[in-house]
């Protein structure tokens, strides 16, 4: 299916430009730590990929947004272009093979190389136990949270177009104790299974000089986090009252 890509062309130049424009530009932006290199973020349309992506755009990265909805990823490569940054976006479903695919095809084609990837995309399909998950839940949490970025990563690596770190979001709550297991069963246990990724991939991938990392936030207030964060239970935990 034929998907248009947004793209940035007045601000965003393909790596081969970005490599002759490299001593002018690192001159005249000395500052910013990531001049001309390439982060692609999934799920980066909204609450903490679409932050992380204006940051490394902000030190001078060239950010390929996506996520599932084309109007979504219009919206976000929009208002970063607004503020000067250099991205650009393509839908990418993390759990669809094509759409990694065509994501993969877009940061090569327009960037010839990602140096960064951060696998921001998550989904809670179910609030409920992990004993009360079916079988449809399972299969899509697992999928999307832990499956998708070893899959992504694993295209990447297949023509070795990547790479120099990896970002992983978990849970920090998770590595103390399984929160609210009543609600985010299945959830808990994907996140947690990202733990056990994040090592395995670091081993593995480090004589390759390509280092992963699990980013583990707090409670950060996005659409994600409202259904956790409406319970009054929930707010006292996290304001210490
Ligand atoms: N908000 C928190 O407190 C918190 C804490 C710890 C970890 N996290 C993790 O951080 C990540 C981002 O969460 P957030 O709070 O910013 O949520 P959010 O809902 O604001 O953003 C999630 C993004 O992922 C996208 N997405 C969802 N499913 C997708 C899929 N299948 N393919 C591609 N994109 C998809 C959504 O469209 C959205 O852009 C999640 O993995 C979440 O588990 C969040």
């Amino acid at each position: 299916m034929f998907r248009p890509l947004t793209w940035g062309w007045k601000s965003f130049r393909p790596r081969a430009t970005l490599l002759s424009m490299r001593s002018t530009s690192s001159v005249a932006n000395s500052s910013l730590k990531l001049i001309n290199k390439v982060a692609v973020v999934t799920g980066s349309t909204n609450g903490i990929g679409f932050s992380i992506a204006r940051r490394l755009a902000q030190e001078g990265a060239h950010v390929i947004i996506s996520s599932r909805k084309q109007q979504n990823v219009d919206q976000a490569v929009d208002t970063l272009q607004r503020e000067g940054l250099s991205v650009a976006g393509t839908v990418c479903h993390v759990g669809k093979a094509e759409d990694q695919e065509q994501l993969v095809a877009t940061a090569l084609k327009h960037c010839g190389g990602v140096d960064f990837l951060v696998c921001t995309a998550g989904v809670n399909p179910f609030v409920g136990s992990t004993l009360g998950s079916n079988e449809q839940v399972w299969d899509k949490i697992l999928s999307v949270n832990v499956k998708a970025p070893a899959l992504l990563l694993r295209r990447l690596l297949i023509g070795r177009e990547l790479l120099g770190t990896i970002l992983i979001p978990s849970s920090s709550l998770l590595i103390c104790f399984p929160f609210r297991p009543q609600k985010l069963g299945a959830y808990n246990v994907s996140k947690t299974a990202l733990l056990g990724l994040t090592k395995t991939l670091a081993v593995e991938l480090a004589p390759k000089n390509i280092r992963v990392n699990c980013l583990v936030p707090g409670f950060i207030k996005t659409d994600f986090s409202r259904v956790v964060s409406t319970e009054k239970s929930f707010c006292s935990y996290t304001t210490g009252h």
